[in-house]
């Protein structure tokens, strides 16, 4: 299970369930629901800036996921810890005491009357592709250390300049593939999209290494070996190059071409060999289409999120090189930190359209604080894959 994932009983705890929690917003996704809501810091005062209208509040982002399947899990989660008071009222309706709550994701349309029956609030839709991109532009402007590159093993944190980050290609890998030119806050356009994505990745490991979890699968994945399984060219080409056309006798001429003459049944390959191949011809797979989507509208910048790469070191090599190879080094496959929340914060930013219909509610305007991951009371990048548990980003947000 991931660190982040907040179990059923997930309680949070004394300190963070006494300091006021607000803003509950979801991404309701085809495998996963990502939460992320801001508590307030309950030791510190209300900074309100007297020449103007707004006062800053300081605090944490939280994020939190749970399985789709799961969803009754997820919202005893949320009444438990009270997340679904964080909503809004519409000022424009003031009798009404109708909490609204902001979700994402086709799950925010299919789940919309169970969450009104189990947590007595209704869902306000936002866009989920609008959602991704406010959520990346929100990251790549405002959390330090938020992308990098990684390759051979190698993670290097790439800086950001606010005036030359637009355009770019943001790669989605969720269930399903996204790929959307971005050109400016709330300027973009879905240009592709491939089904091959992390639920394929999920769904056929689940059939053909019988595990029981995406974590086992990626576990076993790393104890693999894909050249047993895949067809190199060296394979077709009696251990040479193909020099002539580019290409090293190592390089996977066919993925799961092996498997056609092998003579071998399924339970006749370690699981391990299988979770492998999958990942890499995948993860290539979208590596490539990634770079040929940036080529046809010359976006020099790819950036990967969605909760198939989990800061995966296999994974992301996999993208980059396949981005290196297919580019013939010209463009760098870059990944965020925050990866699986883009479409959640996205959402949570969407709080801000509100500020002046809600008078009952703090009313927030996010604007571009600078934000730092913290674990506990440490500023923390752990190298190797996920956040640690009570994952949050400390934060200032404006209120109208
Ligand atoms: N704990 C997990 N359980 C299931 N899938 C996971 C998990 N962690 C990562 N994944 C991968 O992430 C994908 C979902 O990514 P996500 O960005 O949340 O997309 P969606 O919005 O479609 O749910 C899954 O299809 C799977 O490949
Ligand atoms: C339909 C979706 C936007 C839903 O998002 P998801 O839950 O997968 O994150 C996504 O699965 C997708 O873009 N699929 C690829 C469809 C296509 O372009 O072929």
């Amino acid at each position: 299970m991931d660190v982040r994932d907040a179990g059923f009983h997930g309680k949070l705890d004394a300190d963070q369930s006494e300091s006021q929690i607000s803003h509950l917003a979801l991404d309701i996704g085809g495998t996963l629901i990502k939460l992320v809501y801001f508590s307030r810091n309950k030791d510190r005062p209300i900074d309100e800036n007297k020449n103007s209208k707004n006062s800053v509040i300081e605090g944490r982002l939280h994020f939190a996921k749970f399985e789709t399947s799961k969803i009754n899990d997820c919202l005893e989660f949320i009444l438990s810890n009270k997340l679904h008071l964080g909503g809004f009222r519409h000022h424009k309706d003031p009798a009404s005491d109708k909490i609204l709550i902001k979700a994402t994701g086709g799950g925010a349309y299919r789940f919309a009357d169970l969450i009104k029956e189990k947590l007595g609030v209704s869902i306000e839709k936002e866009e989920e592709m609008e959602c991704l991109v406010a959520g990346a532009n929100f990251l790549l402007k405002a959390v330090h250390q938020e992308a990098y590159t990684y390759m051979d093993g190698r993670k290097e944190f790439v800086h950001i300049d606010h005036n030359d980050l637009y355009p770019y290609l943001l790669v989605n890998i969720g269930s399903g593939v996204s790929m959307i030119k971005v050109d400016g806050d709330g300027k973009f356009e879905r240009i592709s999209g491939t089904s091959v994505g992390g639920g394929t990745f999920w769904g056929l490991g689940r059939l053909l290494t019988k595990c029981k979890s995406f974590d086992e699968l990626l576990e076993l994945s790393h104890q693999g070996n894909n050249r047993v399984i895949d067809m190199l060219v060296g394979d077709i080409y009696g251990g040479l190059d193909y020099s002539k056309i580019g290409l090293s006798s190592t390089t996977i001429a066919s993925s799961f071409g092996k498997a056609i003459s092998d003579n071998r049944e399924l339970e006749e390959y370690k699981p391990e060999d299988i979770a492998r191949s999958l990942l890499r011809m995948i993860s290539n797979n979208i590596g490539q289409i990634a770079y040929l989507n940036a080529l046809r509208f010359g976006l020099k910048r790819i950036f990967f999120g969605g909760f198939f790469i989990r800061s995966h070191a296999f994974t992301m090599d996999t993208i980059s090189v396949a981005v290196n190879f297919w580019s013939k080094g010209e463009a760098k496959a870059m990944f965020l930190h925050h990866e699986g929340f883009l479409g959640a914060l996205g959402a949570f930013m969407s709080y801000e359209k509100h500020s002046r219909d809600d008078s009952t509610s703090p009313q927030l305007g996010q604007r571009y604080p600078v934000c730092t991951p913290l674990v506990g009371d440490k500023i923390c990048y752990p190298l190797n894959g996920d956040l640690n548990d009570n994952d949050s980003l400390e934060c200032s947000v404006y209120v109208a």
